[in-house]
């Protein structure tokens, strides 16, 4: 009989996690399913279930939860000889990943589409010895989103991040930072650096509209110092889904980048606080099998 473990942070979004449980386990078994239900009590402990669910050879991982959660989950996947598919049920605040592959935003529709014939391999990101889904911003923008109360989160969603990025950027904040990106480098002030591997990134859609979770790129956004009038500017590019062409930010995209800084500066790892810099990043290509509804 095929192995599924349900991996479940219970604090997650608005901490409805618990109450889909019995529904997920429902569709697993009517498809021949054993069941494990794992909760997590606190940081890292997705991160174990997951690795042990490799380790014992189990088909399928869901992980219900929001980005954090699956941030921990895919950690447990890292250098993996077998790799579980992958099933997803958002139930974060923002669910970035979610929106990015296109999978349902209400819970029940999530959960019906585990039983989808279909899966979609995802690009994985490597950053120094930990895996990213998603997205890794360095800057004063990227400590301060760590800091968005969680009261803010469920009040605002995606605003809540927006509504602490306009604040940082419209202070002066610019760090010198050293981007080297397959063989160039690039020197100077900025207040921020962002490299997405989708195209949504804190709930915006239209970040990196031209990236695709599985297109084997980091799609790499350096703000330069901005003045007041271009930030404007720069949140309407956000906005209207044209950063990458606005006059201020430079746009590349890249396989792997090394991003340094001789201040001290701490990063934002999928949603979640990282290491600080120098950052080492790379690309596993369509590292991932997701499950996705049926076309
Ligand atoms: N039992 C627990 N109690 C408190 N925190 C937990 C527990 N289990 C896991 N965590 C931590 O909760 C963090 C946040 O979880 P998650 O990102 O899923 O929710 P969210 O912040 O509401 O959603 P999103 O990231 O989509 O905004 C995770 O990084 C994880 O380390």
């Amino acid at each position: 009989m095929e192995q599924a473990m349900i991996i479940i942070n219970p604090t997650s979004g608005k901490e409805e996690g618990p109450a889909y449980i019995t529904m997920v386990e429902e569709i697993l078994s009517a498809q021949g399913y054993e069941i494990t239900v794992n909760e997590t009590q606190k940081a890292g402990d997705a991160t174990s279930f997951c690795i042990a669910a490799c380790e014992e050879g189990y088909e399928l991982v869901v992980s219900i939860g929001g980005d954090g959660t699956l941030h921990e989950v895919i950690n447990g996947l890292g250098d993996q000889p077998h790799r579980p598919k992958l099933g997803i049920i958002p139930l974060g605040t923002v669910n970035d990943f979610a929106r990015a592959i296109g999978l349902p935003l209400v819970p029940e529709e999530a959960i019906k589409a585990l039983a989808s014939s279909s899966t979609r391999a995802v690009d994985a990101g490597r950053l120094n010895d930990r895996l990213f889904i998603n997205v890794v911003a360095a800057g004063a923008i990227a400590e301060s989103v760590s800091s968005v109360s969680s009261e803010d989160k469920s009040k605002l969603g995606a605003l809540a991040y927006f509504k602490e990025g306009i604040k940082e950027l419209t202070g002066n904040t610019a760090h010198h930072l050293s981007i080297t990106h397959d063989g160039e480098v690039w020197e100077g002030d900025s207040p921020l650096f962002i490299a997405a591997l989708t195209n949504s990134v804190g709930g915006f859609e239209r970040l990196a509209p031209g990236a695709a979770v599985d297109d084997g790129l980091i799609h790499c956004f350096i703000l330069k110092d901005l003045t007041i009038l271009s930030t404007l500017t720069v949140s309407l590019s956000l906005l209207l889904g044209n950063l990458n062409h606005h006059k201020d930010v430079i746009y590349f995209t890249a396989r792997s980048v090394t991003v340094e800084s001789s201040d001290i500066m701490r990063t934002n790892v999928d949603g979640e606080e990282g290491p600080a810099l120098p950052i080492r990043l790379s690309l596993l290509p369509r590292y991932i099998e997701v499950i996705v509804p049926e076309p």
